[in-house]
């Protein structure tokens, strides 16, 4: 990702209204991948005024037809927003809210073009993945300029039908949370084990990047990656004996937990 092709947004602007860990991690991203910080009006009340030093405007007037209008506020947060802004068809509306629908936006500004995507924390590294839709407004322009954005902070996926939105949110946006509990939880193990605190902590994480980042770089399905770790009567059987468990196991430990995550982003939808 170049300056080159954020040109339309550093010459209209972009204006992120919640700068908190999500638009937070995103800007971040931006702005080391040629967002121009001078192009940027940030809308928080609590924005880290570190921003303002690299030349980004806090809470300033913002532009009146910006490129695009970030919405990074809890989606609890919607019913006090919307009614102070003021976005038409110029404006690519972006949402990246958990549960609220295009059809909510759209009652608010029924000229926008609105996007909503779902991104997750890992963006701060520009190692995130997204899930975008559009509303019936939203053209091949507007889409395009939300996929610039997005794909600077990492993979894009497009989805067919907002429906599919709740699924993407219980599994790769709430998911960086499940896995971090997993480094939580082997170095927990770890220490019931025996292991120090820290060599605990650093065998759970170095375990859980190098598998993630094994199963990135080998096209190798991770059923076969597991089986290759897999020694017959070894050690690594007996975990799994437990782990994969057909009631008891992770399986169905994490079909409950994408289930509840997913089913919470359809009722904050309604
Ligand atoms: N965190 C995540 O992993 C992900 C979050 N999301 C979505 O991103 C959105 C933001 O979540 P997250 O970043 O975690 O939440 P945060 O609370 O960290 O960030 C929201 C920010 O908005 C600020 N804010 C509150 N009221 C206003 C207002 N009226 N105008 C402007 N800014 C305001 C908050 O300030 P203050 O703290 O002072 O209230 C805070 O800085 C949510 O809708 C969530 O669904 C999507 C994917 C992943
Ligand atoms: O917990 C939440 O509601 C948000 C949406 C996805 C990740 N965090």
């Amino acid at each position: 990702m170049t300056g080159k092709d954020f040109s339309t947004i550093n010459s209209r602007g972009l204006v992120l209204v919640g700068c908190g860990r999500m638009g937070g991690a995103m800007l971040k991203s931006w702005l080391a991948r040629g967002l121009d910080a001078t192009a940027v009006t940030v809308i928080d009340p609590h924005a880290p005024a570190a921003l303002a030093d690299q030349g980004v405007r806090l809470n300033q007037t913002p532009p009146a037809r910006p490129a695009v209008l970030v919405l990074a506020v809890k989606p609890q947060m919607m019913g006090d927003v919307l009614p102070t802004l003021e976005i038409g068809p110029d404006t690519v509306l972006l949402s990246v809210a958990a549960g609220v629908t295009l059809a909510g936006y759209a009652r608010a500004f029924p000229d926008a073009r609105i996007v909503r995507a779902m991104p997750n924390t890992p963006a701060a590294i520009g190692r995130g993945i997204s899930a975008l839709i559009g509303n019936d407004r939203a053209d091949a322009e507007a889409l395009a300029l939300a996929e610039t954005l997005m794909s600077a902070v990492g993979e894009v996926v497009r989805l067919q039908d907002e429906g599919q939105i709740d699924a993407v949110t219980g599994v790769s946006g709430s998911g960086p949370a499940y896995v971090f509990h997993l480094i939580e939880a082997l170095a927990e193990a770890a220490r019931a084990e025996g292991l120090a605190d820290d060599v605990a902590l650093q065998l759970a994480r170095a375990t859980v990047a190098g598998a993630g980042a094994l199963a990135m770089e080998d096209d190798t399905p991770p059923a076969a990656l597991r089986e290759a770790v897999t020694s017959p009567n070894g050690t690594t059987a007996a975990g799994l004996a437990v782990l994969m468990d057909p009631q008891t196991g992770l399986r169905p430990l994490i079909a409950r937990t994408v289930r509840a995550a997913t089913e919470r982003s359809r009722e904050l939808g309604k």
